[in-house]
Order: structure tokens, then sequence, then C-alpha cells
């Protein structure tokens, strides 16, 4: 699904009304009626102050007073005016003063904010993804008044005061609880700085025309199920386990060889033919202990990674980093690797750390590699960013110019690829934020590598699933339990894209 700038979506509501067709004021009535569904079906309270300023999205908020009220709830309305109102806003205020017992309220000053019973729910309908500055006077006094206020807020298409698609930081924003928001995901609801504002994000179909996606081209995709499913190649039932290739998995030093282990099971499981893991002396044991199915190249020191003494180029795909340290042998072996490998590696964890110093290995990485930082060692390897917008396009440009794939890892995981395009991943938890889940992760993206997949294919699957593993973990253990090695575990869930 692709994810639009603010500028599309206004197209696409555009679009819709010209080829459905429909009136404004009908799609307006639309997206009102899809908020109202979803607010009887899951919220209980009888009360609802809704707040409005003059545009469009005040104009939602007026029709869900309107429909919340025919479903005999108390409600009350307030209206910031700000400029004379759309023609919907205006239609909409007439059809509501038509109905006696909602009271409708001007905000001319601080004084006329009301006082909010504490079992209130708040509809914020002041802007949608028509803002386009920093709210300012009453506007933002409104905004704090509801944030200290206010116990149960849900916003309407985006909590009011976030930019759709730039950052917002410093502005005024409404906190909310749930944000109801139209027809897809806005940028800006997707990334960490914004998660206090828009709470739980429910995407409601408004019925917007499917037609207009194939004629916009955007920067960014969401991947959801649907997405993977076209993407995962179903087994051969005449495969043999030298069809899915040979994966090595270059992990672990003393006291860190549960990154190997982790790595190797997760890579296992990933569905690739064969995998070797490399690993120092001491970790041998370990490692046949608990991987039994994996076979082992056995450094000659005995604590960390130094030598490169075998042929590199026989495995279909590489994956190093988790736990190696950055022992100065173990540095002078990942250049060996780079000069001597000539397909894309998977580069995670310590690989990277090393990497960030040595800027001048950067055009020894084999094209198409994928680089797997959480946002601390992405900083250390490019730079520190002023927001989550800049780091995304910071991701993208690297890996355009540096032609690699780039996974920004954290909530919703982002992938940026050398065409251009970044990706925003939808699964996964926060049970995952625990030691070893990034180790599992590259085990499990060297194995769809080593089976054939393009990098941004293997990054973009491999992601997806590892949060889907995760989610069947949490469901399993709850999020404050689980383990990294329970997403190994419950890797099971690939099955689902198995069947047809
Ligand atoms: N027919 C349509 O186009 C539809 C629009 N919908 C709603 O309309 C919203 C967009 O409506 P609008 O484009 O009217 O804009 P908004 O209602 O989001 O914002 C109101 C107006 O405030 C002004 N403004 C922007 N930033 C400001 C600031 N910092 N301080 C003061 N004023 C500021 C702008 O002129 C803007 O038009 C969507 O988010 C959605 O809620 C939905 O009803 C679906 C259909
Ligand atoms: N809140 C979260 N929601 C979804 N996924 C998460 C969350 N927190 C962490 N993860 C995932 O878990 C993994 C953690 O990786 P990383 O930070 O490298 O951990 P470690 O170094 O302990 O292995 C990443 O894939 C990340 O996307
Ligand atoms: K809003």
């Amino acid at each position: 699904m692709k994810i639009l700038s603010a500028a599309q979506i206004r197209e696409w509501d555009q679009y819709t009304m010209q080829h459905e067709p429909i009136s404004p004021i009908d799609l307006m009535e639309r997206a009102a009626e899809a908020c109202t569904h979803w607010i009887l079906e899951h919220i209980s309270q009888d009360i609802f102050y809704i707040f409005c300023t003059t545009g469009n999205n005040g104009g939602d908020g007026l029709v869900i007073a309107r429909l919340l009220k025919s479903h005999n709830k108390q409600v009350k309305v307030f209206v910031l005016s700000l400029s004379a109102g759309t023609d919907c806003f205006n239609i909409n205020l007439e059809r509501l003063k038509q109905i006696s017992t909602v009271e409708i309220i001007t905000l001319k000053s601080t004084s006329d904010f009301p006082s909010i019973p504490n079992d209130a729910v708040i509809i914020d309908a002041l802007f949608g993804t028509g803002l386009n500055r920093k709210p300012e006077g009453l506007a933002a006094e409104l905004i704090h008044f509801i944030n200290h206020t206010a116990k149960h807020v849900i916003a309407i298409d985006i909590p009011s005061g976030l930019l759709c698609d730039r950052s917002s930081k410093d502005f005024p924003v409404i906190k909310a609880a749930h944000t109801l928001s139209f027809q897809c995901y806005k940028p800006a609801l997707l990334l960490p700085e914004n998660a206090v504002y828009f709470g739980n994000v429910h995407i409601l179909d408004i019925k917007l025309h499917t037609d207009f996606l194939h004629t916009v081209d955007t920067n960014y995709e969401l991947v959801d199920f649907n997405f993977i499913k076209q993407l995962y190649k179903p087994r051969n039932a005449f495969s043999h386990k030298g069809s899915f290739g040979h994966a090595l998995i270059i992990a672990g030093s003393y006291g860190k060889m549960g990154a190997a282990v982790l790595s190797t099971r997760a890579c296992l499981r990933s569905g690739v033919g064969l995998v070797s893991a490399h690993v120092p002396s001491c970790g041998v044991t370990i490692l046949q202990t608990a991987a039994p199915e994996a076979m082992c190249r056995v450094d000659r020191n005995e604590k960390v990674i130094t030598k490169l003494d075998y042929d590199v180029t026989s495995y279909s795909a590489v994956g190093v980093g988790p736990g190696i340290g950055t022992d100065s042998a173990t540095t002078a072996f990942l250049h060996h690797l780079l000069v001597a490998y000539p397909k894309p590696l998977v580069l995670d964890a310590d690989a990277l750390n090393i990497l960030s110093e040595h800027s001048e290995w950067w055009p020894l990485l084999p094209p198409h590699s994928i680089l797997t930082p959480h946002p601390k060692e992405f900083a250390r390897l490019f730079e520190e960013n002023k927001d989550d917008f800049a780091r995304i396009e910071t991701a993208l440009q690297q890996a355009r110019t540096k032609n690699l794939v780039i996974v920004l890892k954290g909530h919703r995981t982002f992938i940026a690829t050398p065409s251009g395009k970044g990706y925003f991943n939808t699964s996964g938890n926060a049970g995952m934020a625990t030691g070893g889940s990034g180790d599992v992760l590259t085990g499990i993206i060297t194995g769809l590598l080593a089976q054939g997949y393009s990098s941004s294919e293997a990054a973009i699957l491999g992601v997806y699933i590892h949060g889907m593993a995760g989610d069947q973990a949490a469901l399993h253990y709850g999020m404050g339990p689980m383990i990294a090695g329970d997403i190994i575990d419950n890797l099971s869930v690939i099955k689902q894209l198995e069947t047809v």
C-alpha cells in the first residue's frame, strides 16, 4: 500500500469526487459515518465534547456530533473560528443547528474553554491534513488545555497539530488515545517521535477510489500481509536442500555466544537449505549443542573471530556481526571479508560499529549489501538527524548513493532501498525490545538472501516475518516475558504464507 503525502491525499479526495462520482458533502458524511461507527463499537461512554475549527476536519466533527446525537449520546460542540468556514463546514453547521438539543459554543478566548467532566470523551476535530504551520494563539492554547484537562481523546484523521508529512517537533499537538485516520497511514503516524500523540491508530475505510493509486508515485510503501504474500516464493515440490542455498553466519565471541546461537537458529528456520556458523573455538560446543543442524567453521582463535582461511565465495549468502566485538583482529577479519566476498553481505551489530570507525571502507561493501542498524548504530554510521523525518530521508539518500539496503530498526522498521523507495513495516510489538531480537533478524534475512531473494526482498520479507513471529510469541508469553528465542520458536508463522 502506497503512503501518500498531504497533497496526494487531497488529490485522492478530488479524484474520488470526480470519478465515483460523489459530492464533497456526501464524502464528508461517509467519513464521519465511519468514525461514528467505530466510536459506537469501541467506546462505552455517553458524553462527547467535540472540538472543531472551521475547516473540513471541523466539518467531520460536526457530522460526528449529529450522528452521535442520533444515537442518543450527550453531545456538546465547541467551535474555534479561525477563518470563514469551508462550504462543507458551513452546511454541516446549519444542519447541526437544526437539532436544538446540541449546544454549540463559540470559543473566542481562553475564558470560553469549558470544564470537562471526567467521563467525557473528547473528539479532536481541530486540524486534519490541512495543517500547514505551527498552531499559535488560541488554537495552541486550546491544544494545551485539552492535553492538560481531558482524559479520553479521539483524534479525527490525525492528532491536531501534527503535520502529515513533515516533522512537527516543538509544535503543540493533541495527545490522543486513539486516532481514527481515513483510508491510509499518514507518514507522521509511522514515526516514533509522534508516538506520544497518536496512541492507537485505526485506519478507517472511507472508500476512496482505488484507481487513483495507479496514477500516483510515492517514495514510501506500507508493508502488510498482502504485500508480503506477493513477495513470498512457495517451495517447489521437487526441490532439494541444494535449492535453498547455503548461508554462513559469522557471529559470537567469548561471553557472547548467545548472539551466534540466536542468529544461526533463526537462519535455520528461515527456509534455507544449509547453515554454517563461523565462531571462535570457545563457541564450538555451545553452537553444536544449541543448533546441531548447523555446521561449524571453527576460528583458530579461542575468543574472537580472526581468520578467513576458507573459500567464502562458496556460500550463497553471508551474515556478519552479532556478538563479534571490535577486537583489532576481528576488525582485520571484517576488512578481509569485504574484499573477498563479491555478493551482498548482511552486516549487523559490531560489524556496523567497526564500519562506523572506518569510513574509507564504504566503497568495499558489495553492492546491495544489507545493513541493519538500530537508531544508535545508524547515528554512528551516518549522522545525528534533527528529527525522524530527517533520519528516514538520510537512510533513503545513503541507500541510493551507496547502493545499499538500510534496515533502520524500531517499532515501524524502515527499509530504505537502492531504488530510492522506503518501506515501513507493520508487524511486531514492544515485546521484541529484548536482547537478541536483532540477532534473530540477521539470521532470518541472511537465510532469505541465501534462498535467492533479492536484497530488498530479503530485507522487507525478513523484517515482516520477524515481526509476525514476534507477534505470535507475544500471544503465547505476553510482551513482558517473551525473549528473543521465542521469536525463533514462532517462525512457524511462515506457514501462513505457504497456503495458497
Ligand atoms: N472532501 C474532503 O476533502 C474530505 C476531507 N476530510 C477532512 O478534511 C480534512 C482536511 O481539511 P482542510 O483541508 O479543510 O483542513 P483542516 O480542517 O485540516 O485545517 C483547517 C484549515 O486551517 C488552516 N490552517 C492550517 N494550519 C493552521 C494553523 N497552524 N493555524 C491556523 N489555521 C491553520 C488551513 O487553511 C486549513 O485549511 C481532513 O483531515 C479530513 O479530516 C474528510 O471529511 C474526508 C473528505
Ligand atoms: N517496540 C517494538 N516494536 C516492534 N519491533 C521492535 C520493537 N522494539 C524492538 N523491535 C525489534 O527488535 C529488534 C531489536 O534489534 P536490536 O536493537 O539490534 O536488538 P539486539 O541488539 O538486542 O539484538 C529489531 O528488529 C526491532 O525492529
Ligand atoms: K484532528
